[in-house]
């Protein structure tokens, strides 16, 4: 049931294309029928064709957009997408740490469609140490899980586990995400007594920018609205493939994926 006075927030870059990052996250708490509120950590200066241009924002504005969102609108969940550097990390997890946030996703972007590294290399460490234990959910697709434990994944098996080895870094939940694997698109979700298997049919589409940015931003709205972690898996899964389903041309790159809004018929 959609609830447009309950705070989703996220805390990623901004994609000045729409089809990601910030944008995408927006798109989607909107979609899914929750009050969204960003804090934004860089600027990119992107389109369907590419990353051109990447700018971080200071660690100290990052600290005040948080602290002055959750001072006066608690967010019910949030969504960390983007973080490029150490010194952000550091300073998120320590200003986070502070507010005990509950539903906190983690969608660890390291590198863009187009194959910009939006993490810098020597920040991975400090994400497996400040943020990942953090997590209430971390959604990592292949290449982020192999690059976080080492483990190189070809098939659902190497995705299992690859995801027990994160589930050990403390996140209380991991969703392995398939969509790099050819075959069906099989998301894995591993907890300690958990373990859950989400599958959709692969559509072959070009325009997949922001599936990964959509997939984490809507099951922190689903979260805000209460549902458990399978529920807003689950629905998170069925809004992604959707939205890859009727994804569009716009532009001349990888297009976006499409948001649904229902348009509602009520009398002003
Ligand atoms: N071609 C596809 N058809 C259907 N679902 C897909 C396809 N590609 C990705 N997905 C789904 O989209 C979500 C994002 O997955 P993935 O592409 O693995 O992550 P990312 O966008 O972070 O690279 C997952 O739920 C995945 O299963
Ligand atoms: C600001 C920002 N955040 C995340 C992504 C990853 O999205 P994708 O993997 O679809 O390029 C991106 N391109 N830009």
């Amino acid at each position: 049931m959609k609830n447009y006075k309950i705070p989703t927030l996220t805390i990623a870059g901004s994609d000045s294309s729409g089809g990601a990052g910030v944008q995408a996250d927006l798109k989607t708490f909107s979609a899914i029928g929750t009050y969204g509120m960003s804090v934004i950590t860089a600027i990119t200066a992107q389109n369907t064709k590419g990353v051109f241009m990447v700018e971080d924002l200071s660690k100290e504005i990052i600290k005040k957009q948080i602290e002055v969102v959750f001072d006066d609108i608690r967010p019910k969940s949030l969504k960390i997408g983007m973080v490029s550097s150490e010194e952000i990390i550091k300073e998120i997890a320590k200003t986070l740490d502070k507010y005990k946030p509950e539903n906190l996703v983690i969608d660890p972007v390291m590198i863009s469609k187009s194959g910009y590294s939006l993490l810098k290399p020597e920040a991975k460490q400090s994400m497996i140490e400040y943020l990942i234990p953090m997590a209430y959910i971390i959604t990592p697709n292949t290449p982020e899980a192999e690059e976080i434990t080492g483990i190189k994944i070809d098939n659902v098996e190497d995705m299992k586990l690859a995801g027990q080895k994160i589930l050990e870094l403390g996140p209380k939940f991991v969703l392995m995400k398939g969509g790099h694997l050819d075959g069906d698109a099989v998301d894995i979700l591993i907890g300690k007594d958990i373990f859950k298997v989400y599958k959709s049919e692969r559509l072959y589409r070009k325009n997949t920018h922001g599936t990964g940015c959509t997939l984490s931003s809507a099951i922190a709205a689903h979260l805000a609205l209460g549902y458990d972690i399978c529920e807003s898996v689950k629905r998170s899964k069925e809004y992604i493939t959707n939205a890859i389903r009727y994804s569009f041309d716009i532009g001349s790159g990888v297009g976006p994926v499409h948001h649904f809004y229902e348009i509602e018929n009520k009398k002003i």
